[in-house]
């Protein structure tokens, strides 16, 4: 039995979190966890899963790898240099093994894989997430993650700028750029989590959608990782495409 703490255990993904582990039949949730609990319970667990906010992940994440706990972080907020200090705690010794995931849905998984071989093939690329409105951070994990993919796909290929005429409009008109791609993000009542990538080429487009109908979609990658993070080759793992062969 894998034993199975959760950081932000009374969250809308923490709930869920805790659901699915009780429900597998070989992992053991020992400890659950919201803010202003004691981070101490959780040192009976193996693996810890934290789907809490960006402001506070990296606390959870370095006392969890120095205390020698395997992480599976859904949390959204990791640009590169929130990763190189992840490594540095490892380098200096943490023993945890570390998996985040922008996004643990095999579908939007797939969505950004797709996406990435698509990249190079047409002049035009744009990214639109779409989500409840009680998201705190935008763009979302899986979109900023996206668009990354997109960027280095296209510079890898060589594929300049979409093209864009644009010389006037209101801030935020674009949307962000991530990476030379443009990402809008919409927030929605009565939606959980949607994104499109809109891909533009000569007299044709090409649209990839991922539509995440509720959180339980995102639990047979939430519980893959958690069976995983301990025997993966890279102490610190990005995404669960590895996971999947992909
Ligand atoms: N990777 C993925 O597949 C997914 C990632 N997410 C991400 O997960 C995060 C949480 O999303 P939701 O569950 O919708 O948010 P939520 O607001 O419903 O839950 C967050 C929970 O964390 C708790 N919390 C805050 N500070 C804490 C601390 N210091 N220690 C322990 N608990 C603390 C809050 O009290 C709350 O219960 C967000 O960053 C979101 O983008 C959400 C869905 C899927
Ligand atoms: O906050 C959410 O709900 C989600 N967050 C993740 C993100 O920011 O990409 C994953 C999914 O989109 C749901």
């Amino acid at each position: 039995m894998i034993k199975v703490g959760v950081l932000g255990a009374r969250g809308r993904m923490g709930a869920e979190v805790c659901r699915a582990v009780e429900g597998a039949d070989d992992m053991e949730l020992v400890a659950t966890v919201d803010q202003g609990d004691a981070l101490d319970a959780l040192e009976t667990a193996e693996v810890v899963v934290d789907f809490t906010h960006p402001d506070v992940v990296m606390d959870n994440l370095r006392w969890c790898v120095e205390h020698g706990l395997h992480a599976v972080v859904g949390t959204t907020g990791f640009d590169p240099s929130r990763l190189d200090t992840v490594r540095s705690w490892q380098a200096a010794g943490a023993k945890g093994n570390v998996l985040i995931a922008p996004n643990f849905g095999i579908g939007a998984v797939l969505m950004m894989h797709f996406a990435r071989k698509a990249a190079p093939f047409f002049e035009s690329v744009e990214v639109v997430e779409l989500h409840h409105p009680n998201k705190a951070d935008a763009p979302s994990g899986t979109a900023f993650r996206t668009a990354e993919l997109i960027g280095a796909a296209r510079a890898e290929a060589g594929v300049g700028p979409s093209p864009d005429a644009t010389t006037s409009e209101l801030p935020g008109a674009r949307g962000a750029d991530v990476d030379g791609v443009r990402v809008h993000a919409v927030r929605l009542s009565g939606l959980i989590a949607h994104q499109e990538v809109l891909l533009g080429g000569h007299g044709e487009t090409f649209t990839i959608r991922h539509d995440a109908m509720n959180r339980e979609s995102f639990m047979p990658g939430v519980l893959l990782g958690v069976r995983r993070v301990a025997e993966l080759p890279d102490r610190l793992t990005v995404g669960i495409e590895s996971l999947l062969d992909l």
